[in-house]
């Protein structure tokens, strides 16, 4: 864990995204995942939002994903463990890179099929407190093929736009400062689970 926790604060400082591949191990993401197709067939999902506060909103041709929010007070064993894990995430992001991060805010997601989440910023014009966004996947396996990769964008200088696609392989994290990097979820081939937090320099 220490390494790889050294790993996500220099790739942050440098670049502002870091990806690590087996940030848990198989038989926690198996379980993780189980939970949360527990939690789906228990009808515990819903469809998401856009935007923020009175802005919020569900629009099916931006996102087509569904979420649950975890509950802080009230996580299951599974999620108390994750959550601690990103809790070492924001230490080290505010040892090393002074980001000034204080709390953690997270969901599950589903992708159905043919669901996407079209370009935008994690960070909200109007309240803009997510810092960091920490994002974990846990299929079971994922090849090129089948689509939903995630895009993030590279605004060069010059004006033009690198990307770099990012597959939503099983037990992968990304974690990316918030207000630096577009990014999109491309249309899916095959359901597509994670979970989505963002830390943020609010209580
Ligand atoms: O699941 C992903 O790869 C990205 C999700 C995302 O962009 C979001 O929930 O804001
Ligand atoms: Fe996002």
């Amino acid at each position: 864990m220490e390494e790889l926790l050294d790993h996500i604060s220099a790739e942050i400082y440098e670049k502002s995204y870091a990806i690590v591949d087996g940030f848990v191990d198989e038989s926690f993401r198996k379980a993780l995942l189980e939970e949360q197709i527990d939690l789906l067939n228990r009808g515990k999902f819903r469809q998401a939002a856009v935007g923020v506060g009175e802005n919020k909103q569900i629009r099916t041709e931006i996102r087509s994903d569904e979420v649950l929010w975890m509950d802080a007070d009230n996580l299951s064993a599974n999620q108390a463990t994750y959550w601690a894990k990103v809790e070492e995430i924001k230490k080290i992001l505010n040892q090393r890179c002074f980001l000034g991060l204080r709390s953690f805010e997270g969901h599950f997601a589903r992708y159905p099929i043919g669901s996407f989440y079209k370009r935008h910023l994690d960070q909200f014009h109007a309240v803009p407190h997510r810092v960091v966004t920490v994002i974990l996947y846990l299929n079971d396996s994922w090849a090129p093929e089948d689509g939903g990769a995630l895009r993030m964008y590279f605004p060069q200088e010059d004006g033009t736009e690198l990307t770099e696609d990012v597959l939503p392989l099983g037990g992968r994290l990304v974690v990316f400062l918030s207000a630096e990097i577009p990014h999109e979820v491309l249309p899916t081939h095959k359901e597509r689970i994670s979970i989505t937090g963002w830390l943020r320099d609010i209580d």
